[in-house]
């Protein structure tokens, strides 16, 4: 419950927050309750102590300083991480402190605290659903009341109110089992597109084929989790064992439906493709519209050729979301309310290819027709495969290893596409916002 405005008041005057891990999301985080008035506290590894000297709040050298005097402690550290850092601090903790984190994947997280915490304190953990470059207002933050009396759980949604997020309250296994499919997976399709592109040695900004709005799409989004840390990827896709699965059968999809284009089992293909339709938007209803179009995307192109007509494209990448969607019985409206600004973006770019009259039997057409995106598909269900590997092997240097190597290729288009990405997601969430007639986000 968010409490009134006096008793905040009272709540800013008398508790000290503090936060682990002054990152990308652990600095958004403590600038935002300071400058709302809260007394913040913050800490990042020692050695970066002077790198934070201009900050609003006070910086201390270490966990266990920021943990004795913080009545709410927030951990915002890398999942590979967070165990050994609870454990490090968790003895430091004040008593009768709540404690949190901001980790990704909840399972290793929770079990940290249950493990190293001493008994007396209170867990409520959460999870803002969007990147430190976009507006936390309006976006779902996930609340997660683990073991919190209800004075504890209200410091906590108190203090968070003032991102102007959207709450969604969850345990922590409905959190993880949600996120393994809008963030895990998509992000597997995403990185996998890089993987493609860098294995065939093309930009697809230079090519040609991959001119549209649907292309912008992917390519805008593909390079934008390149631009990112990789161990944002690597930690909620390996933590997560709902992830594992989910990448597998998303890399299943593409191998099984590839080799029924290249076999021309035209019938198959059509009859699984379309059952999987009906599985994830059969029941929408029927004045549904869609979030997204090919010429509100049109705009967000990174090539400097003027689109030329259709291209021919089998959409695989597409079409395997839907069918592994279909497999494992997920119907994504159902997780809307984990939704990431990405996850939203290729749900509604798969609604437009599978919900457009016509569009989804044509891109079948040129998948079984059409050899001109054979090796492109080839390269794509190779990097879904891998990409499959590395989770299940949960090697954290095998995944950095691949994603630097395809980030390094990208690099020197990464700024640009960061720019363009950004407008773009912005043009998303406003329309999104204007559609659930919620706040709409501002710049940022
Ligand atoms: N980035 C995103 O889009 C989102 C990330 N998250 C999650 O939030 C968490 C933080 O992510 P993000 O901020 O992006 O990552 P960052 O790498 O930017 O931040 C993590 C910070 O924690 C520091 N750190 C590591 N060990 C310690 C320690 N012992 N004491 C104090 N600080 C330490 C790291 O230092 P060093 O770099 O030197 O190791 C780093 O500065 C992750 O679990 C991530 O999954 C959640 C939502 C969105
Ligand atoms: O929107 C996405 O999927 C992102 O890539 C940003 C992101 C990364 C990690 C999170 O835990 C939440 C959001």
């Amino acid at each position: 419950m968010i409490l009134s405005d006096s008793e905040i008041a009272t709540l800013k005057a008398t508790k000290t927050i503090g936060i682990i891990g002054l990152g990308d999301m652990g600095l958004l985080y403590a600038r935002r309750f300071s400058q709302a008035g809260w007394n913040v506290c913050g800490c990042d590894r020692e050695e970066n102590y002077e790198k934070f000297s201009a900050e609003p709040f006070e910086v201390l050298k270490n966990g266990h300083l920021v943990s004795r005097k913080s009545d709410l402690v927030i951990y915002s550290v890398e999942a590979e991480n967070i165990a050994k850092v609870v454990k490090m601090y968790a003895p430091s903790t004040k008593l009768g402190a709540v404690v949190g984190g901001q980790t990704s994947c909840k399972q290793v997280e929770i079990r940290a605290f249950e493990e190293y915490l001493p008994q007396d304190l209170d867990i409520v953990s959460m999870h803002s659903l969007h990147g430190p470059n976009v507006d936390t207002t309006g976006q779902p933050l996930v609340l997660i009341k683990h073991r919190a009396s209800d004075a504890s759980f209200n410091l906590v949604e108190s203090l968070l109110s003032c991102l102007k997020s959207k709450h969604v309250y969850l345990s922590y296994q409905e959190h993880d089992r949600i996120t393994a499919d809008t963030q895990a997976v998509t992000h597997a399709a995403f990185l996998s597109m890089g993987v493609a592109w860098h294995n065939n040695n093309q930009y697809p900004w230079e090519t040609p084929k991959w001119l549209g709005g649907i292309e912008n799409a992917k390519i805008n989004i593909s390079l934008r989790i390149y631009s990112n840390k990789y161990h944002v990827y690597a930690g909620l896709a390996i933590t997560n064992p709902s992830a594992h699965e989910q990448i597998l059968q998303y890399a299943n999809s593409c191998t099984e439906l590839f080799s029924l284009m290249i076999q021309n089992k035209g019938d198959e293909l059509r009859r699984r493709v379309f059952a999987a339709k009906q599985a994830v938007f059969g029941k929408l209803p029927k004045d549904h519209t869609l979030l997204l179009d090919d010429n509100l995307l049109q705009q967000y192109s990174l090539s400097k050729i003027p689109p030329e007509g259709k291209q021919p494209n089998s959409h695989l990448s597409l079409l395997a979301i839907v069918d592994s969607w279909s497999c494992l019985g997920i119907v994504p409206y159902d997780h809307i309310i984990c939704s990431t600004p990405l996850f939203r973006i290729f749900l509604g770019v798969t609604e437009y290819l599978f919900c457009t009259p016509g569009l989804l039997e044509e891109c079948l057409e040129d998948g079984l027709s059409k050899t001109s995106f054979r090796q492109d598909d080839l390269n794509f269900v190779i990097a879904a495969r891998e990409w499959s590997s590395i989770v299940s092997f949960g090697d954290y240097g095998l995944y950095k290893d691949r994603f630097v190597k395809t980030q390094n290729f990208f690099m020197p288009m990464i700024g640009e596409a960061n720019k363009t990405g950004n407008e773009m997601i912005k043009t998303i969430l406003q329309r999104v916002a204007e559609r659930e007639g919620g706040p709409v986000a501002g710049q940022n």
